[in-house]
């Protein structure tokens, strides 16, 4: 999409208010520049006080329709992008994980940050390019009332220097848009420099390859900015060009080929003169008309993959069979998940994997590093899709119109979990019952609950998955999962995790699974389902810390 098109379609109900708001401020300018070539024509004193009120008028419409056609494009490019930046959240918000991952975040960041704020730095210059126009055709249309051959030469030079000049655009755009992939790559670095800054001090060597390969993009970026820009800039001089020619044909070949009268050929030189600001203001503003359509495109590209990653069942929320309990039992039946591979070499999969999970249960998922635990818990969870095999959640299979639904069943801390800076999609929060599970945590000192939010999340690795935790407790989910949470605790927080936390959880009712390392408390689990190479080896009992099954396992949500 061209920033024409966007503001054509944003604009439909104004586009005729703005087409006339141009109109009446480009022909405002031109009386102006008519009255003014008149007056100069004439003698002082002749100049009269109807000239005059005219030429106030004159100027006092240009300001009316100037101010109007600025403000109205403004308003009409800031709804529009609000609107571009509004539907990718959304898609960003519905879009399937897995191929989420696969964009990226450079690039989401980028265009709705860096090509938004271009395309919105463009709405004054298009304001000004709309007026330029109608100020360019009336003054034409004057010079015509002037001589009809200096309009028609006229005419020629620019239609024609015109096409020149937007012929060159198509190879200035090819080199912006190379230099906008390059920013991706330049900001995919810097984030290696800024969240690797710890390992670079502790070597220097890697440190020296990370910044040669930082100058290394910003060179690539500045040599295509400054050959594009370079272009621009023949462009604008070519455009001057333009003018001379013009000036020159009024001045050197007019005179040669038909009769001109001195009077007639200074107004016509005048007029060409008055003409060329807004016409170079036209020509000066194409750079950012171009950066602002690469932007655009850009824009429409990132959307139309977030299109090709939107999760097929979205907007089936609404589909629950289960109610946000879990009865019986999750049936995991020969389950299996490839991830996708970009390089054509054999990506990693797990399964098939069949597993029952009863209702109540805890489950340790333990397997070495890469055997595909956390793959699991994502299929499990509904966060990724299986290629192969069902989940049977109470003997209703998850599809893609209830998975949204099912997700809902779960609260889950992965070690990558995300702390977000307010307590959202947790209604009705108790602040005492907080206040509590803070005490329970040991962070009662080091943050509080204020106004839905936490006041402090800057905590150490330990403390934060604690505060996780917190908001896990409180969504009050049928099923948790926690992968690998105690990792990071103290042996104190390690033990009451699993012998005080677990067997608390389980007495509610809630099933867990659980990824764990630590062998030592394998008998807090009901079962412990060990992992290989993506499928199931083994499934050995434990003892659950000897607590027994919740009565009935009515895994209604409990007030905690
Ligand atoms: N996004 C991804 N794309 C491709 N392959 C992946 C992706 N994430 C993980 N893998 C691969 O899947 C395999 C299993 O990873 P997974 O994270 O499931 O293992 P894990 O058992 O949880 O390991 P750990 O104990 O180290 O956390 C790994 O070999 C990894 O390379």
């Amino acid at each position: 999409m061209t920033l024409i098109e966007l503001v054509t379609q944003e604009a439909a109900p104004e586009r005729r208010k703005i087409l006339v708001a141009a109109g009446v401020s480009g022909v405002a300018n031109t009386i102006v520049m008519g009255l003014v070539n008149q007056i100069t024509q004439t003698d002082a004193a002749e100049t009269s006080a109807r000239t005059f009120v005219m030429f106030g008028l004159a100027v006092a419409i240009y300001v009316v329709g100037a101010r109007n056609i600025y403000h109205r494009m403004t308003t009409v490019l800031e709804s529009a992008l609000h609107r571009v930046k509004t539907r990718i959240v959304a898609k960003v918000e519905q879009a399937d994980m897995e191929k989420l991952e696969r964009i990226g975040t450079a690039e989401i960041y980028d265009r709705i940050t860096d090509n938004v704020a271009v395309v919105s730095e463009s709405a004054g210059r298009l304001a000004f390019f709309l007026q330029s126009v109608c100020i360019i055709v009336a003054s034409t249309l004057y010079l015509a009332s002037l001589s009809l051959p200096a309009f028609c030469a006229i005419s020629l030079l620019i239609v024609g220097g015109f096409m020149l000049y937007a012929g060159k655009n198509r190879e200035i755009g090819e080199y912006f848009h190379r230099a906008a992939l390059t920013r991706i790559t330049f900001f995919n670095q810097l984030t290696d420099l800024l969240q690797g800054s710890k390992e670079v001090k502790f070597n220097r060597r890697r440190g020296r390859e990370l910044r040669e390969d930082l100058v290394q993009t910003s060179a690539i970026l500045r040599d295509d900015t400054k050959r594009a820009n370079a272009l621009l800039d023949d462009n604008f001089i070519f455009a001057a060009c333009i003018l001379f020619a013009a000036l020159g044909t009024i001045v050197f070949l007019m005179p040669l080929q038909i009769e001109i009268a001195a009077k007639t050929q200074q107004m016509l030189i005048a007029g060409v003169l008055f003409a060329w600001g807004p016409l170079s203001g036209c020509m000066g503003g194409i750079p950012a008309y171009i950066r602002s359509n690469v932007a655009l495109s850009a824009i429409d590209d990132l959307e139309r993959r977030l299109d090709g990653a939107l999760e097929a069942g979205r907007g089936a929320e609404a589909h629950d069979p289960w109610g946000g309990r879990l009865t019986k039992a999750i049936e995991v039946d020969q389950l299996e998940y490839t991830y996708a591979s970009d390089d054509g070499r054999e990506a990693f999969r797990i399964g098939p994997i069949s597993l029952t999970l009863q209702a109540g249960e805890t489950i340790f998922i333990v397997g070495g590093n890469g055997s595909g635990k956390s793959t699991f818990l994502k299929n499990l969870t509904g966060l990724y899709r299986p290629e192969l095999g069902a989940l049977i959640v109470d003997g209703t299979p998850v599809t893609e119109v209830n998975v949204a639904a099912y997700r809902e069943l779960f609260s889950a801390i992965y070690s990558d979990f995300h702390l977000f800076s307010k307590l959202y999609g947790v209604p009705a929060v108790d602040g005492e019952k907080v206040r509590a599970l803070l005490e329970q945590m040991h962070l009662q000192k080091k943050t509080a609950f204020e106004k839905d939010r936490f006041t402090r999340r800057d905590l150490s690795t330990g403390q934060r998955k604690r505060l996780a935790m917190i908001v896990t407790l409180l969504e009050d989910r049928p099923i948790c999962v926690f992968d690998e949470w105690a990792a990071d605790q103290d042996p104190e927080f390690r033990r009451h995790f699993y012998e005080e936390l677990l067997p608390a959880l389980k007495r509610r009712g809630k099933t867990v699974l659980a990824v764990s390392h630590d062998d030592r408390y394998f008998h807090c689990a009901d079962r412990v389902v060990t992992l290989e190479y993506g499928k199931v080896r083994s499934v050995e009992p434990g003892s659950a810390c000897g607590v027994p099954p919740a009565p009935g396992n009515d895994l209604r949500r409990s007030d905690g």
